[in-house]
């Protein structure tokens, strides 16, 4: 009997999927070739149609899965060695869940995340263990990532639990009281518990951990969020001098754009699982080609009275959709102004638009739009 006879219904779904994933990872890729290295320093990080997808099921005996929730579905892009990406987009858009599969604690549907070049989610292991140390997270709230039952010096030499090999058990106490000093607060405090220091000190505390096993990549989901104003910006000024002494790189994840554009070489806007729009902080804040990233940036508060005044404010209608189940074609047709028809058939890809392909300016960098088109949204200082 020939082969494709047997091929199920089921089989030939399957296979339809993989070469979907397979397509768009090519285009991806081709896409980057095309744009050649984004940010000109030597990737440490590559990650190229990534994609997660949590079921969503039906019945209590029988448990029949009914869809998913596309938390993720296809993101690209490089972090350089020493260089600190910002990852930015409204809540639910995936950004916590990209942040989860770079440090492991959540297993990609598909993609690819390479590590110095090689693919780290096929690892396991001792293979995958010694990637991890070099991958770490800093958590977003000090006030529930912190064992209130533990002390600090056991909070931030827990790491060395699990890799002994870095501190010797007799050097432990003087590693960790090290790296309270790193981060500013006094060596002394070491047996002290949690609730006796403040959001901003919790925060410093969760980023000593972080730095415990010395590695190359720290991923940052929403670090200063939770933290009042005014100590916001001493920790946003922390993580920038720690980067420059430990050469650390750093993928920055906010939603809060004035805070990203501080601390970022580079950043990239996500809609619904995608990155929509990614460059340099200037060509992202000055010169944004993709509607999403100018309706985000026409929000972000000016301080200046005069150039308030002048500034366009872009709403945005309805909400945003479920990623259970997002809209046909461009994911952002449904709320912008600019839709036609080619935006609910065809998905635009993550690359350079034609328009600006060939141009010398700013404009000239990876938006996912057919109808992309420069505007200057915050007024230049
Ligand atoms: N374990 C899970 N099971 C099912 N759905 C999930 C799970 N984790 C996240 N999601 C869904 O995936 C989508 C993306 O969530 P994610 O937390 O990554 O977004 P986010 O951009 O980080 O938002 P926030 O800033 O609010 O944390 C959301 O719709 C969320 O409800």
């Amino acid at each position: 009997m020939p082969h494709s006879e047997h091929v199920s219904k089921q089989d030939l779904k399957r296979e339809g999927e993989i070469a979907r994933h397979l397509l768009h990872q090519s285009q991806a890729e081709s896409s980057y070739a095309a744009n050649g290295s984004e940010s000109g320093h030597e990737p440490i990080l590559e990650v190229r149609g990534l994609v997660k997808h949590y079921p969503l099921t039906q019945g209590i005996v029988f448990r029949k899965q009914v869809g998913a929730v596309k938390a993720v579905d296809g993101v690209d892009f490089d972090l350089g060695q020493g260089e600190t990406l910002g990852i930015v987009g409204e809540s639910g858009c995936g950004k916590s869940t990209v942040a989860k599969m770079l440090v492991n604690l959540e297993k990609p549907t598909a993609g690819v995340i390479k590590y110095k070049g090689e693919d780290i989610t096929k690892l396991s292991g001792r293979a995958l263990k010694a990637v991890r140390r070099n991958i770490q997270m800093v958590f977003q709230d000090p006030y529930t990532s912190l064992n209130p039952r533990m002390t600090v010096g056991d909070i931030i030499g827990e790491p060395y639990e699990i890799h002994p090999e870095v501190a010797p058990k007799g050097d432990r106490r003087r590693r960790v009281q090290d790296l309270l000093d790193v981060v500013g607060l006094n060596p002394e405090y070491i047996n002290r518990y949690p609730h006796q220091f403040s959001g901003g000190q919790r925060q410093r505390i969760g980023i000593a951990r972080g730095l415990a096993l010395r590695p190359e990549i720290i991923v940052a989901d929403e670090p200063v969020s939770a933290l009042d104003v005014s100590v916001q910006a001493q920790v946003v000024n922390l993580l920038d001098r720690l980067q420059n002494e430990f050469n650390l790189s750093y993928v920055f994840i906010a939603h809060d754009l004035s805070i990203v554009r501080h601390i970022s070489d580079r950043v990239g806007v996500m809609y619904l699982g995608r990155v929509v729009e990614i460059g340099s902080d200037s060509q992202i804040y000055d010169h944004p080609t993709h509607p999403y990233t100018q309706a985000l940036l026409s929000a972000v508060p000016v301080p200046d009275p005069r150039a308030r005044e002048h500034r366009e404010r872009i709403l945005l209608s309805g909400d945003v959709p479920s990623p259970a189940n997002p809209p046909s074609g461009c994911r952002f047709r449904t709320r912008c102004w600019k839709a036609q028809e080619r935006c609910e058939v065809e998905e635009p890809v993550l690359a350079v638009p034609e328009v600006f392909s060939t141009v010398d300016s700013p404009a000239r960098h990876p938006s996912a739009c057919h109808f992309a088109e420069e505007k200057q949204v915050v007024p230049s200082e």
